[in-house]
């Protein structure tokens, strides 16, 4: 029987095959989480909802506002209600004016009646300009203070989230919802401030319009309700486009930023790999850019109407005002100035409705940032409170971990271990047997699950112990170190300090690992700026950066770290840089307890113990030479790794 087979995998957006029991597509980015709270929030956006809402958003931005810069916001507030007085003065001023030329009698008795109004109305515009550029100065000052504080904010929060966070996508989602509530925050402030100086200009409109005749305040209405409405409704619709292509805005950032940075630059070239990836970014592209362009339509079509109804508004107020001025109800002098006050009041309502939408649809945003703050994303560590002393012990029991995600099964599964103060003990094991994922249990960057066993440092589970304390008792070279944009010395002490002579214990730290040596070959020694692109900038080997962050490593034993963990720290260098780190190492191991992670079995050699890995479990523990002698995975691998045979090459036809 023939079997006809399926491609092993098809381009992105092909539609699924109608035989298979599962969709065939690739999979793209996609945050799933459950419970999409977003668009709940999206759906229930009303006037009502805005109108109880808009008070404590004004409070929320004029607190951030008070806190970035007390003086200038005090200033500002100040600004803005004595502007809102000269708007008012200046149309009782127009008032006064009017009335005074349009009474009967000679045209040079009517100047001279309305010169003090005149006055006023003069000396008002002019303080109200002058007070408008105060406002925008002093704006100016506050808006960016503001967002440099919630930018703060936020990624200190962000730090303070526990790594596991990292690997879910509602974390991810909900990170990127404060980023962006943090970018609108001196928005924010501006659109405040118009909605406050919008009513006061309104209150001042009324209170002349009310002098003039009470009737005409009921023709303010007319000319809010319908932009009122439909300012309310396009803030629904934008805000439901927006978390409509979440996924899509978030995979072009991606795309964008494996595209741009430096790390992947020769690899988009090489591999020629442009082409296939803006294939994939304009198909997100699209998908937002139809979304938006429906909303878009959408939008101005509920504008339509709103001018539609506003036009009818103003024409039945015009018609009123024609209709108490021809009825005699209403003077000429007072028809013209609640002509100006009805503008006025138009206007201000308008600033106000809209400027107010444009608040509530921000302050959803900001409801994000604050949600954010408050718990790291629902991932603050909270652990206990136990200052550790270095461990004397680390005893794992049963434990099993699994990543989250339906498709992945667990890393580690019932691994008992026992580490012991003095001691040098090798993670040998084939990819993804879950060498990393068990040091980063042990160093406390994840925690063991519910139910998935304990790790605990001489007797104390490690939960209860206080986050800090315990890292400072760490130091790690991961599989992944960082290459800080810093200068070389940075680079090593990160602003930590053993204490004694700063710069000695950098250079010691360095010399056990050959770093020394890179950094005397660059133009400014350990000043020189390591980022290349950069003015003065430099880069460094692969191996160079290896040994930077061994050093930096070492450099944090000066201050006594219990556990030292080195994942792959030799894979990038040559053999007698790897000599001199292994040995520093063993010169290093009394007083802690040490882990070295290598695929290069000779190194292990240096171990006190080995502990062999396969697929999350431990399936061998001895010295180097009990697993060499004995058939097992350990002794398979070794004989891999010596085995450079090769088939013997074809013959020639
Ligand atoms: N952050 C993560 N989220 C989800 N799965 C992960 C994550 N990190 C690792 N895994 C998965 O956990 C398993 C163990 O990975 P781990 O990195 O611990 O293996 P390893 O033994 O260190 O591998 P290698 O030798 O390749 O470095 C693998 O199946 C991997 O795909």
């Amino acid at each position: 029987m023939t079997e006809t087979r399926r491609p092993p995998f098809r381009e992105t957006g092909a539609q699924p095959d109608d035989h298979a029991e599962q969709p065939e597509h690739d999979e793209e980015l996609r945050y799933q989480f459950p419970g999409d709270k977003r668009h709940d929030v999206g759906t229930s956006i009303s006037s009502s909802a805005m109108v109880r809402r808009l008070p404590e958003l004004i409070r929320r931005s004029l607190a951030l506002a008070w806190h970035a810069d007390r003086r200038s916001t005090l200033l500002l507030l100040l600004a803005q209600a004595a502007s809102g007085v000269f708007g008012a003065l200046a149309l009782y001023a127009t008032t006064g004016t009017l009335a005074a030329l349009l009474r009967p009698g000679p045209v040079t008795g009517h100047l001279r009646a309305a010169a003090p109004s005149l006055t006023l109305l003069t000396v008002s515009a002019a303080l109200r300009a002058a007070l408008g550029i105060a406002v925008t100065t002093l704006s100016g000052r506050v808006g960016p203070r503001v967002n440099r504080d919630a930018d703060l904010a936020l990624i200190e929060a962000g730090c303070s989230a526990e790594l596991a966070a990292y690997d879910q996508p509602a974390y991810n989602e909900s990170w990127e919802a404060a980023d962006r509530g943090a970018a609108t925050t001196p928005d924010l402030l501006a659109s405040a401030q118009d909605v406050i100086a919008a009513t006061v200009s309104l209150a001042a409109a009324a209170g002349v319009l009310t002098t003039l005749n009470p009737w005409l305040l009921p023709f303010l209405l007319l000319g809010s309700v319908p932009a009122g409405l439909a300012a309310v409704r396009t803030a629904r619709i934008h805000y439901l486009a927006t978390i409509t292509t979440n996924d899509e805005r978030a995979a072009l950032r991606i795309y964008r930023w494996h595209l741009i940075d430096k790390q992947r630059a020769d690899q988009v070239r090489s591999d020629q790999v442009l082409p296939f990836m803006m294939r994939k970014y304009r198909a997100a592209e699209a998908r937002i850019v139809a979304v938006t362009d429906r909303a878009g339509t959408e939008a101005a079509r509920v504008s339509l109407l709103a001018a539609l109804a506003t036009g009818a508004g103003a024409a039945l107020m015009w018609g009123a005002l024609l209709y108490l001025v021809s009825t005699g109800r209403i003077g000429l002098a007072a028809a013209g100035s609640a002509t100006f006050a009805l503008r006025t009041a138009a206007s201000s309502v308008q600033g106000m409705v809209g400027n107010g939408a444009r608040l509530y649809r921000m302050g959803l945003y900001l409801d994000d940032y604050f949600d954010f703050l408050d718990s790291a994303g629902g991932h603050r560590i909270t652990r206990g409170e136990i200052v550790p002393d270095p461990p004397g012990t680390i005893e794992v029991t049963a434990l099993t971990y699994a990543y989250p995600g339906e498709q992945q099964e667990a890393a580690l599964r019932g691994i008992d271990l026992t580490l012991h103060q003095g001691e040098v003990v090798a993670l040998i094991g084939q990819n993804g047997s879950g060498k990393s994922t068990l040091l980063k249990l042990l160093s406390g960057l994840y925690l063991p699950q519910d139910g998935g066993g304990q790790i605990t440092w001489d007797g104390v589970p490690i939960a209860q112990l206080e986050a800090d304390a315990l890292f400072r008792q760490v130091a790690r070279v991961p599989q992944e170190f960082a290459r800080w944009p810093l200068p070389a010395h940075e680079n090593v002490h990160l602003g930590r300090h053993a204490g004694g002579d700063p710069v000695r214990a950098v250079e010691a730290a360095a010399a056990l690992t050959g770093f020394d040596e890179v950094v005397t070959r660059l133009r400014s020694g350990w000043r020189t700026l390591l980022a290349q692109g950069w003015q003065g900038g430099a880069e460094l080997s692969g191996g160079g950066w290896q040994r930077a962050a061994v050093a930096r490593a070492f450099y944090r034993t000066a201050r006594q770290p219990g556990l030292l963990i080195l994942d792959e720290p030799t894979s990038d260098l040559d053999p007698r840089a790897e000599h001199r780190i292994l040995h520093a190492l063993r010169t290093l191991a009394p007083g802690r307890i040490t882990l070295l992670v290598t695929h290069n079995l000779a190194n292990a050699k240096l171990a006190d113990r080995v502990v062999v890995m396969d697929r999350g479990r431990i399936v061998q523990t001895g010295t180097w030479d009990e697993l060499a002698g004995t058939e097992g995975l350990f002794r398979e691998l070794l004989d891999l790794q010596t085995d450079r045979t090769v088939p013997a090459p074809r013959t020639a036809p």
